[in-house]
């Protein structure tokens, strides 16, 4: 859907990308991960032409993007950063209706895509749609930039660390919101971040530069389990990797059906790094697991989580 091939990109003597080639598929969550100034942020805007690249070819569904208009393109791209770029004199509603607006959409079908898009990101129409941003909380600011981005159902969404600066709780719940909207929709989606954890819980393809240049593409288990460097196992976090995987799998996947364990059971979708936890608190060998509606499917046992790396 999105390819870059041989692309350059130097901010007067300094290169920001070197010789960068990518194919990102239809339907891919790729996030762009790396330290400071590794290029990641160029990268992404790159796509929507808000920067302009020197040498190499940036193709959208096979088409160098130079040949769109750009305010085609960014139409058909939603952006979400972590400023929120929010209007400030817009109401929520303004603010989430600007590109359908552009698209001169009939008033009633906004209407009803707001509504839709504050209930999906948690936010009561009735009470927030006629607010103004600086009467939001920082988080609920940045959930209206991504209904936003997410408005005239682009087929891309770009977003540029549209979760930094967030505390801990808010930013999961908003990533967990990502994660749903991504499996629901298909959507395809480059998301850049310098969170490890937050690119291993979402990407289905994480992409590691350094320098403007890629050290590693994979999935985040082939970079769990085959990190190519020394750069990129000290990105992972080195005494970690063991967790990180952990993280990355389900209780479900592991359980024993069928087998009964005494004690406060653990839901099936937990991850198997929090069943680890629940394991260690609780010094116990087995755990009863329940199913979302409670209802028992069998036993995890502690020494099977010393198998079930994926
Ligand atoms: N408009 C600009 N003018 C000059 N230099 C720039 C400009 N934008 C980016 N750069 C430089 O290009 C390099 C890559 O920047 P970029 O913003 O892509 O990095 P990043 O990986 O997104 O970093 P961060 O995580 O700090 O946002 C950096 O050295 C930066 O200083």
């Amino acid at each position: 859907m999105i390819e870059f091939l041989g692309v350059s990109k130097s901010f007067g003597d300094a290169a920001a990308v070197r010789d960068l080639s990518l194919s990102i598929e239809r339907g891919e969550f790729t996030v762009l991960i790396g330290g400071s100034g590794s290029g990641k942020s160029t990268t992404l805007k790159m796509i929507n032409r808000l920067i302009e690249h020197d040498a190499g070819r940036i193709l959208f569904q096979g088409q160098e993007i130079r040949s769109f208009k750009p305010e085609d393109i960014r139409r058909r791209m939603g952006y979400a950063i972590q400023s929120t770029g929010l209007f400030p004199h817009w109401t929520v509603a303004q603010n989430i209706a600007t590109v359908p607006q552009l698209l001169k959409w009939p008033a009633a079908r906004i209407a009803q895509r707001v509504a839709e898009l504050l209930g999906l990101l948690g936010l009561p129409p009735d009470q927030y749609q006629g607010r103004y941003p600086h009467q939001l909380s920082g988080g609920q600011q940045q959930r209206v930039g991504v209904a936003r981005a997410l408005a005239a159902d682009p087929e891309v969404l770009l977003m540029d660390e549209p979760f930094g600066a967030l505390d801990p709780i808010t930013r999961g719940a908003l990533q967990q919101e990502m994660a749903r909207i991504h499996r629901a929709s298909g959507k395809t989606i480059v998301l850049v971040t310098h969170d490890i954890d937050e690119a291993l819980g979402l990407a289905t393809r994480i992409v590691l530069l350094d320098q403007g240049r890629i050290v590693q593409a994979g999935t985040p288990t082939e970079l769990l389990r085959r990190p190519a460097n020394d750069f990129v196992r000290d990105f992972l976090g080195r005494g970690e990797i063991g967790i990180k995987l952990l993280g990355l799998e389900t209780v479900a996947a592991r359980v024993r059906p069928n087998e009964l364990a005494e004690g406060e059971p653990i839901a099936a979708t937990l991850s198997l790094r929090d069943a680890l936890s629940v394991f260690v608190a609780r010094s116990v060998e087995r755990l009863p697991v329940v199913d979302a509606q409670g209802r028992p499917l069998g036993t995890l046992h502690f020494a099977d989580l010393l198998h079930s790396a994926v």
